[in-house]
């Protein structure tokens, strides 16, 4: 089984409007709310493409429920840990550029960090946890390290899709994939990274530290993929970019997808990129036929 887990989800609040002045009263052309953070959009794609997965993690408040209940609408399980605060509301401004305004998240208690570790525990050898996003703020940044401990414990292979320190701490425990967009590899280098070469390079030094496949995504300028005994390059389909918010995620639910299928790394990452881009090309996730329809445009070239 596939687990998700969003220690931080949202509701994604999507705000268009032809003009944004800060400072003014603006008026938007169109809004958006669908169910948001990181695990909980690899849920959803996973679930459109015909992969079940179980979406777990802190929830809380109104607008937890509204987030619990249309992903039990679309037939995505849950088992989320309900807390006491709001679930928060992010909010994605897009007009000629995209600007997005993530909230910090609830309170988190002991004692629920401590029933979602049990619930950690349960998941075993077989088993693949994805360990995605931000953590809220009263939360200690060791959480990931801890989580990942317990699965190096249960057998459970992990996948992690986070910034800085959190994605750090877990390279140690070798975990299955990692996916950093190409400016949170440069923090990790303290470099700024502007294409696929330095993507490349830095992106074997991740798997030199112990990832076993790793993905950088570098937005309309494509993406790598390096495991130990290769490295790719993929350009993206060309299209009108609608909203990349959860392009990142999708790609991590596409390349997951077509691997458990058919073990194919290469293609994998083949279909990791359309999936990706076929959320960029869209307002919320990718569909199944977009991302098909993409598949054949996406070109991959070994390194
Ligand atoms: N302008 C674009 N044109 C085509 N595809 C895009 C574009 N922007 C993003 N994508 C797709 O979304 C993927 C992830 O985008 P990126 O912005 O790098 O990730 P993240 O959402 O994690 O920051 C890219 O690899 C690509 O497949
Ligand atoms: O947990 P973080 O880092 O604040 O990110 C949360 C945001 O990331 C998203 O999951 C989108 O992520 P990507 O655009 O990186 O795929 C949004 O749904 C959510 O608002």
């Amino acid at each position: 089984m596939i687990y998700t887990l969003t220690l931080n989800p949202s509701v994604d609040y999507i705000v268009e409007a032809d003009e944004i002045q800060l400072g003014s009263l603006n008026r938007s052309s169109n809004e958006t709310k669908l169910p948001g953070g990181k695990g909980i959009n690899v849920s959803r794609v996973l679930r459109s493409l015909g992969v079940e997965s179980k979406a777990t993690g802190f929830i809380g408040g109104f607008t937890g429920k509204y987030v619990e209940e249309f992903l039990n609408r679309e037939g995505v399980q849950t088992r989320f840990v309900n807390v006491e605060g709001d679930t928060r509301i992010n909010v994605k401004l897009k007009a000629a550029t995209e600007t997005e305004i993530n909230a910090r998240g609830p309170e988190i208690s002991t004692l629920s960090i401590e029933s979602l570790k049990e619930q950690i525990k349960q998941i075993g050898n077989g088993d693949f946890l994805i360990l995605a996003g931000s953590i809220p703020s009263s939360m200690p940044e060791s959480i990931y390290e801890e989580i990942v401990q317990i699965c190096k414990k249960t057998g459970a292979e992990v996948i992690v899709d986070a910034e800085g320190d959190l994605l750090k701490s877990i390279l140690d425990y070798r975990p299955f994939l990692i996916k950093p967009n190409h400016h949170e590899l440069g923090q990790l280098f303290n470099k700024q990274i502007t294409n696929a070469d330095e993507a490349i390079f830095y992106g074997k030094k991740l798997v030199e530290s112990g990832a076993k496949n790793v993905i950088v995504s570098l937005a309309e300028k494509g993406a790598v993929y390096i495991n130990e005994d290769d490295a790719y390059r993929a350009a993206v389909p060309q299209g009108e970019v609608k909203s990349s918010v959860g392009a990142g995620d999708s790609m991590v639910a596409g390349f997951v997808a077509q691997y458990l299928k058919t073990g194919d790394r290469k293609e994998a990452f083949r279909y990791s990129v359309a999936s990706g881009s076929a959320t960029a090309f869209s307002i919320g996730l990718c569909t199944p036929d977009k991302v098909e329809q993409l598949l054949q445009e996406v070109k991959i070239q070994k390194n």
